[in-house]
């Protein structure tokens, strides 16, 4: 098996077919609708919260909300569809997450996504939640995840699965290949063509994307959609306080499965950093798209598929997947 990471590639150009970068479309249809980049941020209680999901569906982004306020799922979603916006939200596997999709359905309620985020997303307690939102609410797209092989794909999409999440400890904040020696960190975008490969239906590439560039090497080895923490991290819109540290203005953006998350060390798989203060992240997500629109050219192209099939060579520049 032939293994890379995203420092270790490079994309080769064909000839430009436009005049100019703006002609080109870097839109993607993922689920029922249709978005104006393949990226979305990371469903952590650091990077999203209701006032940026408002913002992100109002302008044609992604979004998917976390689940660490559990109790507020439902007037969430009721929230978004009285405004007229799609709803996005994440559930667990535990019993209590039964009683939600119940609830869901006794109010009336359909989010248009529901994403299953568990960190060992191949597994029976998770194909069982798979089905159940199937049986319960149809008309959802369903999300599930995470996992990092061919198998874990093929297994979440026989149960039901409309999209399955790539990505076994390449994050920014995670310690997951530290504390437990397995993952796909260092060979996440490897991963990534792995499983895509093996995918009937869409994947997102969750975790490890250091640099724009990455969004257009994602597409490159087969994802549909790329989930974001680190540099979604520090922005005015970030949940959080800022922090001054050294002079610096900073966000703090930490792991799901840090103790900061879950109010107590016990099986910590995530650790917590401090990120300088990026400004409006409007402007971040019109870089990425102007990146991408360049990328796209660069291919010889005029939207997303022109980068699906473009050559590349592999370039070995290190293992430390941009942690250094
Ligand atoms: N993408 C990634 O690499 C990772 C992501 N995360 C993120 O952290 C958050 C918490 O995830 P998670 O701990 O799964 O959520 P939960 O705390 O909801 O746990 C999910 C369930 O799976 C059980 N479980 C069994 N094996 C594992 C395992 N190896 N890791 C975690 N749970 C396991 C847990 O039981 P018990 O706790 O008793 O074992 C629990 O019942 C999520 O947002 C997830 O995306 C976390 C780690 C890695
Ligand atoms: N192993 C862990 N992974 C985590 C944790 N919290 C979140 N995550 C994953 O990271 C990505 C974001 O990665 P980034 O490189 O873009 O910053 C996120 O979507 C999750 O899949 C954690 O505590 N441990």
């Amino acid at each position: 098996m032939t293994v890379f990471d995203y420092e270790d590639i490079q994309l080769i150009p064909n000839k430009c077919i436009v005049k100019s970068r703006s002609e080109i479309d870097p839109s993607i249809k993922f689920g029922p609708l249709t978005f104006k980049i393949p990226v979305v941020p990371a469903n952590m209680q650091t990077i999203i919260d209701d006032d940026l999901a408002i913002w992100l569906a109002e302008n044609g982004y992604f979004y998917i909300m976390h689940r660490f306020e559990a109790e507020n799922r439902l007037d969430f979603v009721q929230m978004m569809h009285d405004r007229n916006l799609f709803a996005s939200i994440s559930v667990g596997v535990k019993d209590p997450e039964y009683t939600f999709v119940d609830e869901l359905v006794e109010a009336g309620l359909t989010p248009e996504y529901i994403t299953i985020d568990v960190a060992h997303g191949h597994a029976d307690t998770v194909i069982k939640m798979i089905k159940y939102i199937k049986s319960k609410l149809p008309d959802t797209f369903l999300i599930a995840g995470n996992v990092g092989t061919p198998e874990g794909v093929r297994e979440l999409e026989n149960a039901g699965a409309d999209a399955t999440k790539v990505g076994i400890g390449p994050g920014r904040v995670c310690i997951t290949k530290l504390k437990t020696g397995f993952g796909t960190g260092g060979w996440q975008l490897a991963a990534i063509r792995l499983c895509a490969k093996a995918a009937r239906k869409p994947i997102i590439a969750d975790g490890g994307l250091r640099y724009n560039c990455d969004i257009a090497k994602s597409i490159r080895f087969g994802a549909s959609m790329c989930m974001i923490g680190s540099l979604f991290a520090g922005h005015a819109e970030s949940p959080g306080e800022l922090i001054e540290q050294d002079g610096q203005k900073c966000k703090a953006y930490f792991g799901s499965a840090s103790q900061y998350q879950k109010g107590q060390y016990k099986n910590v798989e995530g650790k917590k950093i401090l990120t300088p203060y990026k400004g409006h992240i409007a402007d971040t997500l019109q870089e990425m798209k102007e990146d991408l629109q360049s990328s796209i050219s660069y291919a010889g192209g005029k939207d997303l598929d022109a980068l699906r099939t473009v050559d590349y060579v592999i370039v070995k520049n290190s293992i430390f997947n941009g942690d250094r």
